[in-house]
């Protein structure tokens, strides 16, 4: 696992813990978290739904209150000196509130009145985000996407170092990602801090330089996303067909030899294969004759796959289904996998 080690850093978590009461019993939010956001770049905070992301965002901001484990932002302790540092802080946790019928401008202008910010900032952050040509129509008539970057307009009003926001593109469409994603990357060019939660690994690896991967709540993965993907890709995948009466042979060669194999559409993904010869030699071995063997390309997602196969025993993809169940814990193994989709299941 790489750590970002010598960094100045933003956040700072150690043994971060949250439980939260309920008529079942006692479950954990985050379980001795250790967070290392460095100052300046996108951080993506990633993680499956359900992980800890939102709650380690929310002790960050004094919303909810750590069992155990200390934080700090910008070297401050906090929830205790969070008011020393708060002025250097934006976020978005949950939709803001803004007046249907007022424009983008008005309600910026209202709320920089609110916090005393300087007037003069409102028409600067619409520029920030590609609002300025929109800023006096009414915030009703806004697509979610707009929206959604008239909020990251509010969090800039103070001109903060540090930006947090939690899931940020949840329900935009591709380009409201795109725009939201580009606004992310223009905020850290010009020096902020800006940490970003999501379960869309490979959406935040196109803009994050640092990433911290959690699952149930601890950390599994965290550093500069080209060492992590290089990491894994030094475990190579590789993607098999073969004729469709001959995969389920295939599958029980591979797993046979130590391999994880997963189903993809009609095609196998074998990681920790490698080299691609190995998996042509064991099938041809057996009988079975490969129509397709492709050497995969690592990416965050399969990072993250690697690192927690053995903690999802029910867990799936929607790209893939996995073939091995049970068993001991695999060593971490890394796998890829092209093509759109990159959401990351439970
Ligand atoms: N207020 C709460 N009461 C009870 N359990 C909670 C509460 N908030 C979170 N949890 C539980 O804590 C765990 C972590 O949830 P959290 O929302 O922090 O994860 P997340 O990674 O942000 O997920 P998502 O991507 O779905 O927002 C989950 O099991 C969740 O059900």
């Amino acid at each position: 696992m790489a750590v970002l080690d010598g960094a100045d850093l933003a956040i700072e978590t150690r043994g971060l813990r949250k439980t939260y009461r309920s008529v079942r019993g006692r479950s954990v939010g985050v379980e001795g978290l250790d967070l290392r956001v460095p100052v300046g770049g996108v951080h993506g905070f990633l993680g499956p739904n359900g992980s800890g992301k939102t709650t380690t965002i929310r002790m960050l901001l004094g919303l909810v209150r750590p069992d155990r484990g200390t934080a700090t932002i910008f070297g401050h302790e906090v929830p205790k000196r969070l008011p020393e540092v708060v002025g250097r802080v934006g976020a978005i946790v949950e939709s803001p509130k803004f007046f249907p019928s007022f424009s983008a401008r008005r309600n910026l202008l209202l709320l920089a009145d609110g916090i005393g910010a300087p007037r003069a900032r409102v028409d600067a952050v619409l520029d920030e985000v590609g609002l300025t040509g929109r800023a006096k129509d009414r915030y009703k008539g806004y697509s979610l996407g707009m929206k959604q970057r008239l909020a990251i307009a509010a969090t800039l009003l103070k001109d903060p170092d540090l930006l947090i926001f939690d899931e940020p593109t949840n329900g935009l469409d591709p380009a409201g990602i795109r725009e939201i994603r580009q606004t992310m990357r223009g905020l850290a060019d010009q020096g902020k801090t800006v940490l970003v939660s999501s379960h869309i690994l490979a959406e935040v690896e196109q803009i994050a330089d640092t990433v911290s991967i959690v699952a149930r709540g601890r950390l599994v993965a965290s550093g500069r996303v080209a060492d992590l993907i290089g990491e894994g890709a030094g475990a190579s995948s590789v993607r098999v067909r073969v004729a469709p009466e001959d995969t389920t042979i295939a599958t029980s060669v591979l797993e046979s030899g130590g391999l994880l194999v997963r189903r993809e559409h009609d095609a196998l993904l074998v990681d920790g294969a490698g080299d691609a010869a190995q998996v042509n030699r064991a099938l041809g071995e057996r009988g079975v004759w490969v129509r397709e063997l492709t050497p995969m390309q690592a990416d965050l997602e399969s990072v993250f796959l690697g690192l927690t196969a053995h903690e999802t025993p029910g867990g799936h993809t929607h790209r893939g289904e996995r073939t091995k169940r049970g068993g001991p814990p695999p060593e971490p193994a890394h796998s890829a996998q092209p093509g759109p989709t990159t959401e990351v299941g439970a």
